[in-house]
């Protein structure tokens, strides 16, 4: 190999997760794993992101390692640097406008074989179901996408109904309706027509339904990236098939191949390298304190509270959040994230701070996986965001479900309904409602069920995440092979070509899948095939095919199968060049 090229075989995954927490950790997890099965991985956080990772973990934690790199694109929204989640409407309406173009320029970056880095060609795109721009990119490449969607399946599935939704008149709600649809009973309609789904009703699917404008933004959203999601090469979930069987059934009928690759908080400890350990996700500072608080407290005695990255409360919400959970008399761990009171600073009345310092814990930020596997966490009061939920599960604690939005609604609805490990607080959330929920869900009979269940999703899921044998494992295979391999389609004709040739006389060029010259070279290669006045069959792959086309306008012989063509008579001899 000539030191001004790039002939590496490592396979290149560039993955993308959406700017979001519940997005980022879980895409994060995956990209270490790709990586420990040989991937070179370029992560792509948005420069907001970025800085915020800078200060909640350290200036150096994004260094990162030779062969797998963190780089940003801008996401278009004015610079801030507030620590603060970002408005999602405004920033998914940026992300459409903007990353595109930066997305591509930064591809070329990595191809760019003139550059020293000895960084391998990109060979596929993982990305995030809602970043489906990057799907025009992989596509002007030649290369696979994998689109990851960070929900649960049946959240997704209730996405991919939205467009039964608009045909049978369901939403956008009319105008008669109104904003009353809340309390008027209209969600409460129960719906027979999506498979995987019996019953739902229409409060428990995604939540952006309850609109009455016709050009909603996040409805259009949802049709956009459900749409594309048919195009991507493979889907994956990070869920377990024993979980949502039926719903994967389901979905199977509307997609691309669907793979369960989850829960990827269990896969990833099968990643044995140290250099990996450190590079971590959280956008927020965490307190290790609550760690040490909850060492001090019996088993399956502290309620958690936490409502994730994104759900914001009115002053009054909290209120009755706090005074519930203090009148419950259980001891619990609040995860109080400085922005989750838009608006306001979220303040605690001096009287509920007095009543309860001695059993309770307040914090802005932890380690929720680190204190969900704590003996000491008998339940979880949760926003119902998917990672909290499979966390939950896979310690086996059960919990009280406040969806805030999206498909937290539909997560509740299965939790309580289908897997028994959940019981819904109202959206209007009442004091006395949550004290005598925390109360049944720490000490009453129901509260025994839900546990009882939750162990035994816990057993499931840990069976699916298993070396070797597990599904999602498994599945997590199949997709590496798919990524490394037949990632291009394969053309007939060249062994249509081929059969009308004499035996012996034609020459087959092919540099495989990885190798990419600079068009000087495909130049010399294409003059001398040419003067040789022999016949030839060269496989020119897209990235290699665009440039030359550039200069030949040559027609496109693409991939095909190499066995296939040197069994073909007419084949005289391979080319295989060293770069
Ligand atoms: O103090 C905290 C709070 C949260 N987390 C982690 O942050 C993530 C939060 O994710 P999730 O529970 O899914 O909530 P959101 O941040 O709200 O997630 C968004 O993304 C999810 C995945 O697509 C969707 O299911 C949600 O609806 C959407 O709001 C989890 O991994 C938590 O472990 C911490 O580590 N410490």
């Amino acid at each position: 190999m000539s030191s001004n090229n790039v002939e590496i075989s490592k396979s290149h995954a560039v993955c993308v997760p959406y700017p979001g927490q519940g997005h980022i950790t879980p895409m994060l997890k995956l990209a270490k794993i790709l990586h420990h099965k040989g991937f070179h991985i370029t992560f792509v956080n948005t420069e907001f992101n970025h800085r915020r990772l800078l200060r909640s973990r350290g200036s150096h934690s994004l260094d990162g390692l030779l062969s797998f790199r963190f780089v940003t694109i801008p996401d278009g929204l004015p610079p801030s640097d507030a620590d603060a989640t970002q408005d999602i409407p405004s920033l998914n309406e940026s992300i459409i406008k903007t990353c595109l173009g930066p997305f591509r320029d930064l591809l070329a970056k990595l191809n760019d074989n003139s550059n020293t880095s000895n960084v391998p060609p990109v060979t596929c795109i993982v990305s995030d179901g809602i970043m489906s721009f990057t799907l025009a990119a992989a596509q002007e490449l030649g290369v696979p996408q994998v689109q990851f969607w960070t929900t649960s399946a049946c959240g997704f599935l209730g996405y991919m109904h939205y467009t039964t939704l608009i045909e049978k008149g369901y939403t956008p709600l009319k105008e008669n309706v109104d904003a009353s649809y809340l309390t008027n009973g209209y969600l409460e309609k129960k719906l027979d027509f999506i498979p995987g789904m019996k019953d739902v009703r229409l409060r428990d699917l995604p939540s952006f339904l309850r609109t009455t404008n016709p050009d909603d933004f996040m409805i259009k959203y949802v049709l956009q990236e459900t749409e594309r999601a048919r195009k991507a090469s493979a889907i994956v979930f990070n869920t377990f098939e024993t979980l949502e069987s039926e719903v994967l059934e389901s979905l199977q009928t509307l997609l691309p191949p669907v793979y369960t690759i989850g829960p990827l908080h269990l896969l990833v400890k099968h990643v044995d390298d140290e250099n990996l350990k450190g590079l971590g996700s959280s956008l927020w500072k965490e307190v290790p304190e609550c760690i040490q608080w909850l060492n001090n407290k019996e088993p399956n005695s502290v309620v958690y509270v936490n409502f994730g990255s994104i759900t914001v409360m009115t002053p009054d919400q909290l209120l009755e959040f706090a005074w519930g959970l203090a009148n419950s008399q259980q001891e619990f761990l609040w995860i109080i994230r400085p922005d989750i009171v838009s608006g306001y600073e979220s303040i605690l009345p001096l009287e509920f701070v007095e009543e309860t310092k001695n059993r309770r814990m307040l914090a802005s930020w932890c380690s929720q996986e680190e204190v969900l596997n704590h003996p000491a966490i008998g339940g979880f009061l949760t926003h119902s965001g998917w990672n909290s939920t499979l966390e939950s599960i896979t310690s086996g604690v059960p919990m009280l479900c406040w969806p805030f939005f999206a498909e937290q609604q539909t997560n509740c609805w299965f939790s309580e309904t289908k897997w028994g490990i959940g019981m819904e607080i109202d959206n209007n959330v009442k004091r006395e409602e949550v004290e005598s929920l925390v109360r049944e869900l720490m000490v009453g009979e129901k509260g025994k069920e839900m546990k009882k269940k939750a162990m035994e999703w816990k057993e499931l899921a840990e069976i699916s995440a298993k070396k070797s044998t597990g599904s999602s494992y498994v599945n997590i295979e199949k997709n590496l092979k798919g990524l490394r391999s037949s990632l291009w389609k394969e053309e007939p004709k060249c062994l249509q070509w081929l059969d009308n040739k004499e035996p012996n006389s034609v020459v087959y060029v092919n540099f495989g899948s990885t190798i990419v010259v600079i068009p000087n070279q495909l130049i010399e290669f294409a003059w001398g095939l040419a003067n040789s006045q022999q016949e030839f069959l060269w496989i020119i792959r897209p990235i290699l095919y665009r440039v030359i086309n550039r200069f030949f306008h040559l027609n496109s012989w693409k991939k095909l199968k190499t066995e296939e063509c040197l069994q073909v008579g007419a084949h005289k001899k391979y080319l295989t060049i060293r770069l």
